[in-house]
């Protein structure tokens, strides 16, 4: 009798936890088929549509966006996981401006071994610590301080240029904007210059830029996720030779700088030997943090340091390259621009100062019209960790949201005759009555990019002193450059154009 009370109560009991679970998935299945999406089937759900090849999966989900675009909402199963693409304002706002859905999407967890659970990656109390204590690291007095940097390095590319002007063969300037960023972002980050836009090879710079593509790489191939498959194949042990060169270099440059005296954090103080200013640089004031406060300690600061090198040089190296594209495809857009140019600038080569820059509004429309069409970051993954209501409907906890900012800036509602290149629309009196959500190439909300500004001033700064020196002519359109649209927008095929002397 007791053996069979005991059976009885087990079997209840299971099938009481089998119940609950088969609600809980009943319940996911009512709510989330409620929105419309491409047929699904049985467990592998839409998976077995996507597109192998990287192109011909990004022009996919423009295909799909398209579909649905009046509602601007696509609902696909990733096998059983729901995952729901919004991609119109009041959606985004839905999600962007609450300070519960800040979880990323499980992709993130292939930048854990690199950038540990840094700014870029945590959650909960612990990202909200870090923003609060980070957020004055980008403060615009210390920005402003970066500006010898942007113009040093820009110079410099400027300089390095001159040997492709008045040639009839189109070169690649991808590369050359992604070295120039490189070297901004290692002195900016670090004090440390890496001389990227040298001729040497530098095992740093190989090592950040073989990291992306492998973390980006994974990203794309579930085949690739579990780590025991992952460390045992070339991709996963070229990884973890990055790792080690990566973390060497920061953990390095943290220590010796630990053993200097801290330097003046107004950037007052002179280098003796170089008779200037010694810059600082956001380790410093990650250092001074430390100083004050040890339980933020040197692995922490390293998380931040690596956070800031794969956040701060893909997504301008990319900005910078499509506003070139997009300035050498229109005319009368770069005749603008250097009227512009010449009326702040005339024939000076002096550097650029902050002040410049607010009085170029028209740089500042080319690069924010640049950013609708080819945002850099075209889409953000958030993980729901309780339901919430999008479009009058219940998505419940678990789904995967996907905030598609590459298809959000073409809605026609907000962006008449969306694919035109327009940089008027972002002028004052254009731009006041349309949605805040419209428009969010560094998301908006608790967790927007928090390198915004350093990254707006910094690509116009490139732009400034690359258009002030010469004309560029764009040979392939937009399509033609293959664009991929991964964690980072980028031409697979690079971007081609000629550049001529302007004197
Ligand atoms: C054109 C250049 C840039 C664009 C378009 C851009 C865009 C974005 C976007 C869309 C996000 C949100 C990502 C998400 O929620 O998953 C983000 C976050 C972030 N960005 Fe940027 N970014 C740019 C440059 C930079 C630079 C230069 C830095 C640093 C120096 C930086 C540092 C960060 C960090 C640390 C975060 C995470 C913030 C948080 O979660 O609190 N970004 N960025």
């Amino acid at each position: 009798m007791a053996v069979s009370i005991g059976v009885v109560s087990v079997i209840v009991t299971l099938s009481a936890i089998l119940t609950y679970f088969l609600a809980k998935i009943l319940r996911v299945f009512h709510l989330i088929s409620k929105f419309d999406g491409p047929p699904a089937l049985p467990i592998v759900g839409n998976a077995h549509l996507f597109h192998q090849d990287a192109r011909e999966f990004f022009k996919q989900q423009e295909e799909w966006m398209k579909r649905y675009e009046s509602k601007g909402i696509m609902r696909l199963w990733l096998g059983p996981m729901p995952l729901l693409g919004v991609y119109k304002a009041q959606h985004m706002e839905v999600v962007m401006s609450s300070s519960r859905h800040i979880k990323k999407g499980y992709v993130y967890t292939f930048l854990h071994p690199w950038l540990g659970r840094g700014l870029l990656t945590s959650t909960g109390q612990k990202w909200f610590h870090r923003r609060k204590l980070l957020t004055p690291t980008f403060h615009f007095s210390i920005l402003q301080n970066f500006m010898d940097v942007f113009n040093e390095q820009s110079f410099i590319m400027a300089k390095k240029m001159e040997k492709f002007a008045d040639q009839s063969e189109p070169f690649n300037i991808f590369p050359q904007i992604t070295y120039c960023v490189l070297d901004i972002i290692c002195d900016t980050a670090m004090g440390k210059s890496i001389n990227a836009q040298g001729e040497g090879d530098n095992e740093y710079v190989t090592a950040v830029i073989s990291m992306t593509n492998l973390v980006q790489e994974r990203m794309k191939k579930p085949w690739f996720w579990p780590d025991l498959l992952y460390d045992n194949i070339q991709s996963g042990k070229k990884h973890a030779n990055n790792l080690r060169v990566l973390h060497d270099m920061t953990t390095k440059i943290i220590k010796q700088r630990l053993q200097e005296p801290p330097r003046a954090l107004d950037g007052s103080e002179e280098d003796a030997v170089a008779g200037k200013r010694r810059r600082i640089a956001f380790l410093d004031l990650l250092l001074q943090m430390h100083r004050e406060d040890p339980s933020f300690t040197l692995e922490d600061i390293r998380e931040e340091v690596d956070t800031f090198m794969f956040e701060g040089h893909d997504t301008t190296a990319a900005a910078a390259s499509w506003t070139i594209l997009m300035i050498g495809r229109h005319p009368e857009v770069q005749t603008r621009l250097h009227e512009e140019l010449d009326e702040v600038f005339g024939d000076s080569d002096r550097p650029i100062t902050a002040d410049d820059l607010q009085k170029l509004q028209y740089l500042n429309c080319v690069f924010k019209e640049t950013l609708r069409l080819c945002p850099s970051v075209p889409m953000i993954g958030r993980d729901l960790e309780e339901d919430c209501v999008i479009d009058g409907k219940v998505v419940p906890k678990g789904t995967l949201v996907v905030l598609g900012i590459y298809a959000l800036h073409r809605d026609p509602e907000q962006f008449p005759d969306p694919e035109k290149f327009d940089p008027d629309r972002f002028l004052l009196e254009n731009s006041t009555k349309r949605h805040p959500y419209a428009y969010v190439p560094f998301s908006a909300g608790p967790r927007n990019c928090i390198g915004q500004k350093f990254a707006m001033m910094e690509d116009k700064v490139i732009l400034a002193n690359l258009m002030r020196k010469f004309s560029v002519q764009a040979i392939q359109t937009m399509e033609e450059t293959n664009p991929l649209g991964e964690l980072i927008m980028r031409p697979r095929d690079g971007i081609y154009v000629k550049l001529s002397r302007r004197k």
